[in-house]
């Protein structure tokens, strides 16, 4: 069994890999180039951004004509924008600078009260923002408007930020590369000939591009910390149940799934992570003690190079060298003794997301209008035919619906029990000043449809949301082919400060994000 087990692995590393010279023959390798960022204030953490309108060095509608200006610039290269709210937006970063000028409150009043006061952001569009679309990019859904805000734009709103659009998807947020048959396929800034992750890729784009001050994802196998990780930028998933998931398409059936599904922000400047989830999180954000002070040296810390698991990929050499290089760093800079660790679960990784992630309700009655294995197969002969509203991946996902666990049956049991036993292992190892470091993801960004040939490599990310314990992805620079890579650190449950503290420690020894390629 063993042995046969090892030379699938291999094969399927062996198809993969000359799979990979296609693609790069196809795609060669030059992309589109974006051009350089000309606006300093784009080059600004949102808490600065915020403090310079506060103080009136720059007024909202200066910044906000600074991103629309940006957003134009880049995407038509990137396709990550895909509607907007400029004049809405407009309106509102006028009432900003007004209230500021008006000066019936002080600088120091409207930072308690107004923190984001006049700063614009995007979001992806999986949540509901009131007049907007609503897609999730299932065509099904080409026409809805949204007549309400989510929770969490709300209360960012009520912070004094300003939405400014939607950013692209994959089709209904399952899928590792952002593409669908309603705004199409969403490219890396680095490099235009590799994906941007998912589901929040276009909102990874926009931000790695610098289109907007801060954006808002979400995330339930990754979909912040991988588009994060390869684009460059800082996302966090914070820990379960702490920002409210309402006004989310598609929303987590079950309980456990709530537990699994975060949303968070994702960033330029790991400054801005630790003020906008005390936002995001509402009145939960006191249970996280987010202005505890963190000391990096008092930390214990861990690390693992890979899961082992072969259904993944081997995890590439930049990444483990970038991770050894963090352990020295925390060793020289902190004293700080890492603690290497083989945790033999996190080879179930694959098994436990795929069966603990079944519902009662079946994938492809999100997004098609026949239903049933067959009714699946008819839209794949479409599809290659060029015919059909849905993609090939979310075909796929829709069939391998139909295999493995059932919701509730002996199989999804099993496959909960062992996420138990691991989240009580990752407790009993993190305690209250425990982190724990590892690959974001196995590779830096692939060719376009290359994911389909390493379907699991986003198993690093999803146990993490199985676990429900909060994690960051922190970007470390760029790897050999040009490209970002980055490692995530995870906490116990509640202490995303501890995340934050480590994600603004590496920032300032590996230079966190990296102006992506100018022409
Ligand atoms: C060609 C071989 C295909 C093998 C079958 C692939 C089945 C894939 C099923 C699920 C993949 C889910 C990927 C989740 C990515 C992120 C989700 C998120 N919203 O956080």
């Amino acid at each position: 069994m063993g042995f046969m087990v090892q030379v699938v692995h291999v094969l399927r590393l062996a198809i993969a890999s000359v799979a990979r010279f296609f693609f790069s023959l196809y795609y060669g390798n030059e992309g589109a180039k974006i051009p350089a960022i000309t606006d300093d204030i784009l080059k600004k953490p949102a808490v600065e951004v915020a403090k310079k309108i506060r103080n009136k060095e720059i007024t909202s509608v200066e910044v906000l004509e600074t991103c629309i200006r940006r957003i134009k610039d880049v995407n038509s290269a990137l396709n990550c924008f895909i509607e907007d709210r400029f004049e809405l937006a407009m309106k509102e970063a006028r009432e900003a600078d007004a209230l500021i000028q008006s000066g019936s409150k002080t600088p120091e009043q409207l930072e308690k009260e107004k923190p984001f006061l006049g700063v614009p952001f995007t979001t992806k569009d999986c949540m509901a923002v009131k007049g907007l679309h609503h897609t999730s990019g299932v065509v099904l859904r080409k026409d809805l408007i949204a007549d309400r805000t989510a929770d969490v734009i709300r209360l960012l709103e009520e912070s004094g930020a300003i939405i400014i659009g939607l950013t692209n998807v994959p089709e209904l947020c399952m899928w590792w590369e952002t593409h669908n048959h309603l705004y199409g396929r969403t490219n890396n800034p680095y490099n235009t000939t590799r994906i941007v992750g998912g589901s929040s890729g276009g909102e990874g784009a926009i931000q790695a591009a610098a289109g907007s001050i801060f954006g808002v994802g979400s995330d339930i196998g990754g979909s912040i910390r991988m588009p994060s990780y390869f684009n460059g930028i800082f996302g966090h998933k914070p820990s379960k149940h702490t920002v409210s998931n309402d006004g989310q398409f598609p929303a987590a059936e079950t309980e456990l799934h709530d537990a699994f599904l975060g949303i968070g922000p994702m960033v330029r400047y790991a400054v801005d992570l630790k003020p906008l989830l005390g936002i995001m999180a509402g009145e939960k954000s006191s249970k996280l003690k987010l202005n505890e002070p963190v000391n990096v040296g008092k930390l214990k810390v861990y690390y693992q190079f890979s899961s082992d698991s072969l259904l993944v990929d081997p995890v590439d050499k930049d990444i483990t060298e970038a991770l050894k290089k963090v352990v020295e760093y925390l060793k020289v800079k902190h004293n700080v003794n890492a603690e290497e660790k083989k945790i033999e679960l996190l080879k179930k990784s694959v098994p436990i997301w795929m069966n603990t992630m079944k519902e009662k309700k079946k994938y492809e009655e999100h997004i098609m209008v026949n239903h049933g294995v067959f009714a699946i197969i008819v839209e794949m002969f479409k599809n290659i035919i060029g015919c059909s509203g849905n993609t090939l991946i979310g075909l796929i996902t829709a069939l391998s619906d139909h295999t493995g666990a059932e919701y509730g049956d002996e199989k999804y049991k099993y496959h909960v029990a062992l996420k138990e036993k691991l989240e009580k292992e990752f407790a009993e190892m993190l305690g209250d000043d425990g982190v724990f470091l590892y690959p974001t993801h196995p590779t830096p960004a692939l060719y376009h449809n290359e994911p389909l040939m390493r379907p699991f490599n986003f198993s690093y990310t999803g146990i993490i949301n199985c676990l429900g314990l909060p994690a960051t992805s922190i970007p470390l620079g760029l790897g050999r082919e040009g490209l970002p890579i980055g490692i995530q650190v995870v906490s116990n449950l509640n202490n995303d400060r501890l995340c934050f503290a480590v994600a603004e420690e590496l920032e300032k020894g590996f230079g966190g994000w990296i102006e992506p390629q100018k022409s």
